[in-house]
């Protein structure tokens, strides 16, 4: 088990992250969310020992583990940290690469590597070098080379940033598989909001260098804290009490809302092009509204708005 206490983090004077506090219990899959610049990665390189807390603890299994300034060599054995910039060896094959750390007297040496080349789909591109590979391909390389050294709990900083949407889908769904059935923890920066629905248990979310919500997945999403934690997952409607004879305040998201033949009018400003379906942008008194729709709707047309 992961936990963080009262941590403080300043690069120079204005801090970075502040009182950050949480727990990751073992095999639990966590999403850290929040906008660009917010803190997330340097949350990871706090944790995984990369930078020096200025304040508070880091504890694996009730132990205190020791920042850079207490080893040579940051990092921790039971925990492995894929950054965005990957450190691969370029000049060596993929598979010597997702092997660097294994033992070559390991029995099954082979196997292993195979088998996690298998899991991020790179099992045909076992004998090319790194330099000749996209940056997609390397990304999964990093991947498997990380869950080769058998971490208990694996960073991962926006995993599938290069990876293309054709590839994406399987790679989420075989990685997610693969952490829970070796019961790895994992915390996970991502701004893709499909890999946090899916296989996150748990999401942070962090504003401005602080943890503003950390709840599962679910909570986070359907009870969304304020208009902040909501964005990161889709477009929101605010709806003061009142607006469409709702008795409290209301963040909606656009499949929450729906166009009635009656309701409160509004008029069309544009039809984004959904694929499924079209997402309707409407205005009302100076407020912006998101709503779905089957059919693509005329700019400057009236429709009637309702809760569903
Ligand atoms: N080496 C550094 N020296 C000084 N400031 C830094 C350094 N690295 C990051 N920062 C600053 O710390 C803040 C947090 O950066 P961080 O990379 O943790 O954000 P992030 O949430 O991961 O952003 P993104 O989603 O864009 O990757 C930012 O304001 C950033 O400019």
């Amino acid at each position: 088990m992961l936990q963080l206490v009262d941590i403080d983090f300043a690069f120079a004077k204005a801090k970075t992250l502040k009182n950050i506090s949480l727990q990751l219990e073992q095999g639990a899959v966590v999403a850290v969310m929040g906008e660009s610049g917010c803190g997330k990665s340097t949350l990871l390189n706090l944790i995984y020992g990369i930078l020096q807390p200025d304040t508070g603890k880091i504890l694996w299994n009730g132990k205190e583990l020791l920042g850079p300034d207490h080893h040579l060599v940051p990092g921790h054995p039971m925990m492995k940290y894929v950054p965005q910039e990957f450190d691969l060896m370029p000049y060596t094959t993929v598979f010597e690469n997702v092997g660097e750390h294994l033992s070559i007297q390991l029995d099954d040496r082979a196997q292993t590597i195979h088998r996690l080349l298998e899991v991020v789909e790179m099992e045909t591109y076992a004998d090319r070098k790194v330099k000749t590979l996209s940056g997609g391909q390397k990304q999964r390389v990093a991947i498997a080379k990380a869950l080769a050294q058998q971490p208990q709990l694996l960073l991962l900083d926006e995993p599938f940033s290069h990876v293309d949407n054709f590839r994406k889908n399987t790679l989420r769904r075989r990685l997610f598989k693969h952490l829970k059935d070796e019961n790895i923890s994992a915390l996970i920066a991502t701004h893709d909001r499909d890999d946090v629905l899916s296989f996150t248990d748990e999401t942070i979310i962090m504003r401005a260098g602080h943890i503003v919500d950390h709840r599962s997945t679910r909570e986070v999403y359907h009870d969304p804290k304020d208009v902040y934690g909501a964005t990161l997952f889709d477009d929101i409607n605010v709806l003061p009490s009142g607006v469409m004879s709702n008795t409290k305040d209301l963040l909606l998201y656009p499949h929450q809302l729906e166009i009635a033949n009656a309701g409160y009018e509004s008029l069309v400003v544009n039809s984004y092009f959904k694929g499924k379906s079209y997402l309707i942008e409407c205005k009302s008194a100076e407020r912006t509204f998101w709503v779905k729709s089957q059919k693509e709707l005329s700019n400057s047309s009236i429709v009637y708005l309702k809760i569903k």
